[in-house]
């Protein structure tokens, strides 16, 4: 194992001769097997666009707030299920029923709050179609991951980092809901409800090489008390025009690849993902340094978080992956080692084991 020290050292190090020797080292633990690079093809159902939040680096959260209404999200599954998506991604901004005109529209429509909404869609979703919920919608009690872990087959929350730091600066000044602490809280309350989860840090928002590394050992020390989280997104921060962050510099190429290399090290048997969208020349490098999935890709919907990114076809994202010998394999939103009973509700379970 990487000691604290020795990962850092390796960030702050300028030399090719360390990235070299790693990416040796994690090819020479990979040989015996072929390996697959993994995908979910989904459809990216973006609920709400208000937000509690105003993360300095966001151009998903709108002062106009909207809610999807119930048509408009089941042509989308409709739509997804003909061309054979599997993965409904819910991702939206946090607390949304906070907003008195998002809150009078649920009231509206019969709804108590966003969650009560959130899951009779997911439920219709199970019942009329081949897709299984994701959602990724920012902090959550234990009781309401409680409820959702009914009609979700996994669940998501982007630990961005642990730096309190950053609590301060342009990234989360305004953002309450990146607290840390409550992230990681949500984190284990999904690991003591054994929901297959999906988390992951966000690299290029003015954090430091030492907390990177925290937030990298943080996972792991979750992830060896409760055994949930499947994969962890190594995400590339994208500039926007309007952004708070607009002037701020995007991650290079080689604090990629560092970071990926220290994430494939150091979290074992967790799937490490990189979305291709935001990776598009530099994807290939990856692979090299041991990433195992490609996360959601879409042929229908495009993804709200970073809308001037498309996705790739999946047949292009298949000549990539093969032109450096891997075989790209679609998968669903929960890894095959967590389709067990113990990991899901019975319903999803049920759902997934008769087809
Ligand atoms: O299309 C996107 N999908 C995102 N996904 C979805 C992801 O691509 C897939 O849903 C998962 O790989 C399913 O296992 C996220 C899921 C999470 O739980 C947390 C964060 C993200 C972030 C994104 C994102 O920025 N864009
Ligand atoms: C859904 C996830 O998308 C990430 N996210 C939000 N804004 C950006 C951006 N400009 N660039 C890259 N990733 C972003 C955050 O990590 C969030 O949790
Ligand atoms: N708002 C949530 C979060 O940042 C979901 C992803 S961003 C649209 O955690
Ligand atoms: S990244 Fe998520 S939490 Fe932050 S402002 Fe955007 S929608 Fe809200």
């Amino acid at each position: 194992m990487i000691s604290r020290e020795e990962a850092i050292a390796f960030l702050n190090s300028n030399s090719p001769k360390d990235i070299l020797e790693k990416i040796n080292l994690i090819n020479e633990l990979e040989k015996d097997r072929e390996k697959y690079i993994t995908y979910s093809k989904n459809v990216f159902i973006p609920l709400c666009n208000w937000c509690r939040n105003k993360c300095g680096y966001c151009i998903f959260r709108s002062n106009n707030p909207k809610l999807m209404k119930k048509e408009e999200v089941r042509e989308i599954l409709l739509k997804g299920d003909e061309l054979g998506c599997r993965e409904a991604l819910f991702t939206f901004g946090e607390r949304v029923d906070e907003h008195p005109k998002i809150k009078e529209e649920l009231k509206k429509m019969g709804y108590s709050g966003i969650l009560e909404y959130l899951y009779d869609l997911e439920d219709w979703c199970l019942s009329n179609t081949n897709l299984l919920p994701h959602t990724n919608c920012g902090i959550l009690t234990y009781e309401e991951l409680k409820m959702l872990r009914e009609v979700n087959a996994s669940m998501g929350l982007m630990l961005e980092n642990v730096s309190e730091r950053l609590m301060k600066t342009i990234a989360h000044k305004d953002s309450p809901g990146k607290e840390p602490k409550l992230r990681i809280e949500m984190i284990e309350n999904a690991g003591k409800l054994k929901i297959p989860f999906t988390t992951g840090i966000l690299i290029g928002i003015g954090e430091t090489n030492e907390e990177i590394v925290d937030s990298i050992l943080k996972i792991k020390e979750i992830h060896e008390k409760y055994g949930h989280i499947q994969e962890v997104i190594i995400q590339n921060f994208r500039t926007k025009k309007g952004i708070p962050m607009e002037n701020f510099e995007e991650p290079s190429p080689i604090k990629m690849l560092k970071v990926i290399i220290l994430a494939k090290l150091m979290l074992d048997d967790i799937s490490i993902q990189v979305p291709p969208n935001l990776n598009k020349e530099t994807g290939q490098l990856f692979l090299l340094a041991g990433i195992d999935d490609w996360g959601g890709v879409s042929p229908l919907t495009k993804d709200y978080v970073n809308p001037e990114a498309p996705w790739p076809e999946i047949e292009e994202l298949r000549r990539f992956t093969e032109e450096l010998g891997f075989k790209l394999k679609m998968r669903l939103p929960v890894y095959d080692k967590y389709i067990k009973k113990e990991w899901l509700s019975e319903r999803i379970y049920e759902k997934i084991v008769k087809e």
